[in-house]
């Protein structure tokens, strides 16, 4: 639970403030009940090396996110930095690099804000929110295009390790722009209270997506952007597919519609100014089995002998991306 405190007082005098009223218990209840591996992981965190960089510059947030220089820390403390990183498999989200260590993740998640940043209103000096965050990536991206504060959510213990790893070895200032809280959207308040609601990677897995869309625009304040990313399949405004068990070996995937349909959800809902802004096909060098994610990826989903097909014969993942005010 301390660990939230700095981000739980850092809401206090924020637009946000009106989340203290039911987040503190929802900590309580993950920190009094924590699922699966959760306290080995923390001890993993709790036994990471003490490294500190000299300089400002020592820090990137650019493609790879980069804390320390290689000779800020010595061969066996990168041995002990990787060996403990190493237990926190599968690293999915990044790539990141601690002072001279690199962590190759399953995502070039890089490629991702690649493609989104040229469509988001300037972040400078806003109130961000991530929901469905992962590992924390794309926060670090946003800081560095000048949010003020970022907020990620997401119910997954291990990525709130892999953040807390991270956000270790930031220098303060940052570190204390950053934040993250282990809950579902369905359990946020309707804060209307940010300028840019990101959410990426996670419609698909709603079972009730129109929900999904109105929750996230019930935390955006008027005027403010979201920015929605999901699978998407080809067709025109009336096309929705939902998969069966599995879709490209996921099992939680529910409804996927096609950009257009998407469009015109959130027209329904009350979104305005929606625009498709990027349409892409996940290639095989994106999503990959690495060092640090050693189990099935991108390669393993797909029809062996056609690759623009799932092992189900769907079509293989296409990507949307689409922005949209309140
Ligand atoms: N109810 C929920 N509320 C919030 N988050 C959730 C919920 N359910 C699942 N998630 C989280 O949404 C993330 C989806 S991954 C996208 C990561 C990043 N955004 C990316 O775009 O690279 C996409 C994928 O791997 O399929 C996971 O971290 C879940 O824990």
């Amino acid at each position: 639970m301390d660990w939230f405190n700095a981000s739980l007082a850092r809401l206090i005098d924020s637009p946000h403030a009106a989340w203290l009223e039911t987040l503190p218990a929802q900590l309580r209840q993950f920190t009094d009940k924590p699922h699966g591996d959760f306290r080995k992981w923390q001890r993993v965190l709790k036994q990471l090396p003490s490294l500190s960089i000299e300089r400002d510059d020592d820090v990137s947030l650019g493609d790879t996110v980069t804390v320390g220089r290689a000779q800020q820390a010595t061969d066996s403390q990168r041995a002990q930095l990787r060996g403990l990183l190493m237990q926190l498999c599968p690293w999915r989200k990044g790539p990141f690099e601690l002072f001279g260590m690199n962590i190759d993740t399953e995502w070039r998640s890089d490629w991702k804000w690649q493609r989104v940043a040229p469509h988001i209103d300037s972040l400078q000096g806003k109130q961000v929110l991530d929901v469905g965050c992962g590992s924390g990536y794309h926060l670090w991206r946003m800081l560095e295009a000048g949010a003020a504060d970022v907020w990620g959510v997401d119910p997954g213990e291990l990525f709130l390790t892999q953040f807390q790893a991270i956000k270790k070895y930031m220098p303060t200032a940052l570190a204390k722009r950053a934040h993250f809280f282990p809950v579902g959207i369905e359990q946020m308040p309707q804060l209307n209270s940010f300028d840019t609601v990101f959410s990426m990677g996670v419609l698909y897995h709603r079972r009730s997506p129109l929900e999904f869309l109105q929750q996230l625009k019930g935390l955006l304040k008027p005027g403010g952007q979201l920015v929605l990313e999901t699978i998407v399949v080809e067709g025109d405004e009336t096309t929705v597919m939902m998969p069966g068990e599995r879709y490209a070996q996921m099992r939680n995937v529910w409804f996927l519609p096609s950009a257009k349909a998407l469009a015109v959800w959130m027209q329904r809902l009350g979104f305005t100014d929606i625009e498709v802004v990027d349409h892409n096909t996940t290639s095989l060098q994106e999503q990959r089995a690495t060092d640090w994610m050693r189990g099935e990826s991108l390669a393993d989903f797909l029809d062996p002998n056609d690759h623009k097909m799932t092992i189900e014969g769907y079509k293989a993942p296409i990507r949307a991306i689409l922005t949209a005010r309140t």
